[in-house]
């Protein structure tokens, strides 16, 4: 699983001091590092509810004229940067917001402003040449990637960036893998064309190796690096170059490619366009008859149009990605940009979902984010897949199983909503009212809605001979969700303040599923668990800012997990009168490790056991032996790949369920006491890249944490180590590395599997724990 990569900046230095409310139509932030605490009011071409409205923002958009777009890519290739220049020049905002400055439109978090990366993904909605866009700026730390996965699932198309220095870096992997899965159409803006070591080339070369992907190059840099100063675009021939004097990039030219001119830049185009349409032809049955029949002798009479329509139905059908170039931050590229989201990614009807037949037509949204604001409660994003939505109309959460009033809609404009009066299938929207909903929940306009749909399903399935149950066909989103390696205590100011405390985690858990609280059964303290360092801090942050909060974190600690090494058998009695009743409960069994690993234990029953017992009480039998599992005999971490077979059952007639079951956990916690214990500890996949000036102080930092290099890669005028690392020798990297290497690298983690520690380590951990040590 990909799902815990963690990556950080290193040298990511970007916080400025700032003082912001979260959600506020009037943005204050300092400007960086210069001149502390100067407020700056943040342009829009006018504020919506006002009069900023942009094109036709009540009366919805034809369905082909929409596109639900999201930014993916590695942290800090410029999504923050490539997003605000689009709103720009969409007219959206009337100045350009810098991450530099902590003033952009989609970061509007207190958090994110000031650490200038994107946490929660906002969507912001605009228009462009006729087409409404809908855009999710998606964080690139790992610690948040359940958000891009959230996200991802309700696109129709997604761009993403790269830094053209770089080219695909670990968690460009990690989101196109995730997109993969979610059959999202993409395309590939290469931005840092400006910087210092830029290579289109190289970052071409990288998307087809890492990615597997065949990238069609849509467009050609004009200089690189220092001399970057326009684009190519290779299927019309013609040059983009942007005036230099244009501060905000508003002013560029468009001009046809001329041999009088440009004899050797119209020669390079020439071959690219030549190559472009023997891959699209080699990829699109259509457009090769076309080429065949009409333009075999001469690829440079072939419309531009056609050439167009069949980029579009290759980058649909995901057989190869169109390759765009640019430089967000120097204002070159990003109008093409938009040009090419608009002509090459899908409109809602293109894109195929099995489900849609079973509603007819009759509502059917997906609840993709939750957001909790104070004034208006919590406001939850949803995506329509069909039927209409309107305020004050009941709906039903099919997760939830229960019916709510959405109360208003809105279009969302990042921290900013514009009121409408109905929305339809295709579109992106915020409602207020919703007091269950949930990230991932499904909702539908009735039970009754949801019944049919059901009943449909299950005749689909029946022809395709599908084994999963109605509801799970009905649901569109179970997000699948990661499972924590960080955890710590949370304790609030006061005891009077825990109620305080609970609801604020309540609120935040609904947000953000990947939060998970617990309850230390022993100390009776709260704990959070985390996706990892940077995910609890910005929690217990939020706990402050926007519940008002002054809570006390533990120290972090790792989320280790148990096994057993040998198989024991175990024997246990119950005997409890309570009242006048007695409960007697006799159980034997036996515990052994499983070689496939899995967190979930592996039950069997001996035959001995009668089928009538088994049928009474085979739901407290497992639940006594899941929740046994839960907490191992070492460390109270969850204990993996055992198999507990139960050979033995008495019950006495009239004893509870609750009984059977607690006397079935201690007698699966007395066999893996009894066992041969072992610790498990999370092994990350490590990658960092360093030049080569600092490889040595980095490689001697890693053997000293146990670490183990597997490869040393050159990428440009970088190394690039691959290896793995215990998370436990890992806490706080970014602070060591950055004085290792003076802020030059940075890093990416991911969870690899779960190892066994050696048993000098186990032991130093045990005491460490115990106090002894
Ligand atoms: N040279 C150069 N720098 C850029 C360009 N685009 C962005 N940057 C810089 O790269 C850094 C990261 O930019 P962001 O836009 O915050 O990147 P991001 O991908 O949104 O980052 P996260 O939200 O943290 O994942 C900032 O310092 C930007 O000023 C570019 O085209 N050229």
């Amino acid at each position: 699983m990909l799902t815990n990569l963690w990556i950080f900046a290193v040298s990511h230095q970007k916080m400025p001091s700032m003082h912001i409310h979260n959600i506020c139509c009037c943005i204050k932030a300092s400007l960086k590092r210069s001149k502390p605490w100067i407020l700056l009011g943040r342009n829009y071409s006018s504020l919506p509810g006002t009069n900023y409205i942009p094109n036709n923002a009540f009366s919805l958009p034809f369905l082909n004229r929409i596109r639900n777009i999201g930014i993916m890519a590695h942290i800090d290739a410029g999504k923050t940067t490539t997003t605000e220049r689009i709103l720009y020049y969409s007219g959206y905002t009337r100045s350009l917001g810098d991450v530099d400055d902590g003033d952009t439109v989609t970061d509007f978090m207190a958090q994110e402003r000031e650490r200038g990366i994107t946490i929660q993904s906002a969507a912001v909605t605009f228009d462009w040449k006729g087409y409404r866009v809908n855009l999710i700026d998606t964080p690139g730390h790992v610690d948040f990637t359940l958000e891009v996965e959230r996200c991802l699932r309700v696109l129709d198309g997604a761009v993403a960036v790269f830094d053209a220095s770089a080219g695909v870096e670990a968690q460009t992997l990690t989101v196109w893998r995730q997109a993969d899965k979610h059959k999202i159409p993409r395309i590939c803006f290469l931005n840092k064309m400006d910087k210092t070591g830029a290579s289109f080339l190289y970052a071409v070369e990288s998307i087809r190796e890492k990615l597997k992907a065949k990238p069609l190059l849509l467009q050609l840099p004009i200089g690189e690096a220092k001399t970057f100063k326009g684009i190519v675009d290779v299927v019309s021939k013609e040059k983009l170059l942007w005036n230099p004097n244009s501060e905000d990039g508003k002013d560029f030219e468009r001009k046809p490619l001329l041999e009088m001119s440009d004899p050797e830049l119209l020669k390079k185009t020439l071959e690219a366009r030549n190559s472009l349409i023997e891959q699209v032809a080699d990829l699109d049955d259509e457009f090769a008859a076309l080429v065949l029949e009409e333009f075999s002798e001469n690829f440079d009479l072939l419309p531009a149009e056609k050439l167009q329509a069949a980029i579009h139905r290759v980058t649909l059908a995901q057989t190869a990605v169109p390759v765009l170039c640019g430089s967000a931050l120097r204002n070159k590229g990003v109008q093409p940009l938009l040009d090419a989201i608009t002509m090459y990614l899908p409109s809602p009807e293109e894109r195929e979902y099995e489900f849609l037949p079973w509603y007819k037509g009759d509502l059917c949204a997906l609840a993709f984010k939750v957001l909790h604001d104070r004034q208006r409660g919590p406001l939850v994003f949803i995506r329509i897949y069909s039927g209409t939505l309107k305020p004050q109309l009941a709906i039903h959460n099919v997760n939830g199983n229960c019916t709510e009033r959405v109360s208003r809609l809105l279009l969302p404009f990042a921290d900013q909503h514009v009121e409408i009066p109905s929305l339809t299938a295709g579109n992106i929207a915020l409602t207020v009212g919703l007091k269950h909903t949930a990230t991932g929940d499904t909702i539908v306009s009735s039970k009754s809605s949801a019944l049919a749909a059901a009943r449909q399903a299950r005749k689909e399935g029946e022809k395709k001979h599908r084994q999963n149950s109605d509801a799970d066909r009905l649901l569109l989103a179970g997000v699948e969700i990661p499972e924590p390696v960080f955890f710590c205590t949370i304790e609030p100011p006061s005891v009077a303040k825990q109620p305080d405390l609970d609801h604020a985690l309540k609120c935040l858990q609904r947000e953000d599923p990947s939060l998970k609280v617990k309850l230390d059964p022993d100390s009776g303290q709260t704990i959070l668990c985390g996706m990892g360092e940077l995910h609890i801090e910005i929690i217990h942050d939020r706990i402050k800012r926007e519940y008002g909060l002054e809570t006390y974190l533990g120290p972090l600690q790792v989320a280790y997990r148990e096994t057993i090494l040998n198989s024991v058998h175990a024997t246990d009695t119950l005997d409890r009168t309570l009242g006048d009743k007695r409960h007697l409960v006799a159980v034997e069994l036996e515990a052994r490790p499983t070689d496939a690993p899995s967190v979930e234990p592996v039950i069997e029953y001996a035959e001995s056991i009668s089928e009538d017992l088994l049928k009474a009480s085979q739901e407290a039998i497992e639940s006594g032996i899941h929740s046994a599992c839960l907490q191992g005999p070492l460390l109270g971490s969850p204990v993996q790949d055992v198999a507990v077979t139960l050979y033995s059952l008495t019950v006495h007639p009239g004893t509870s369920t609750t009984m059977i079951s607690a006397c079935v956990s201690r007698c699966v916690q007395k066999a893996l006491k009894k066992a041969d214990k072992q610790v498990l500890e999370p092994l990350m996949n490590l990658e960092v890249t360093v030049t080569r000036d600092h490889l040595s102080p980095v490689l001697a930092d890693l053997a000293q944490r146990r670490g183990n290099i597997q490869e040393i890669q050159t990428r440009q005028d970088n190394r690039v180590v691959i290896g793995f690392v215990p998370l436990a020798e890992i806490m706080g990297y970014s602070t060591v590395l950055r004085t290792l290497t003076s802020g030059s690298a940075t890093f990416a983690l991911e969870l690899s599997s779960y190892q066994a520690m050696s048993p000098q380590d186990q032991s130093m951990l045990l005491s460490q724990r115990s106090g002894s040590a």
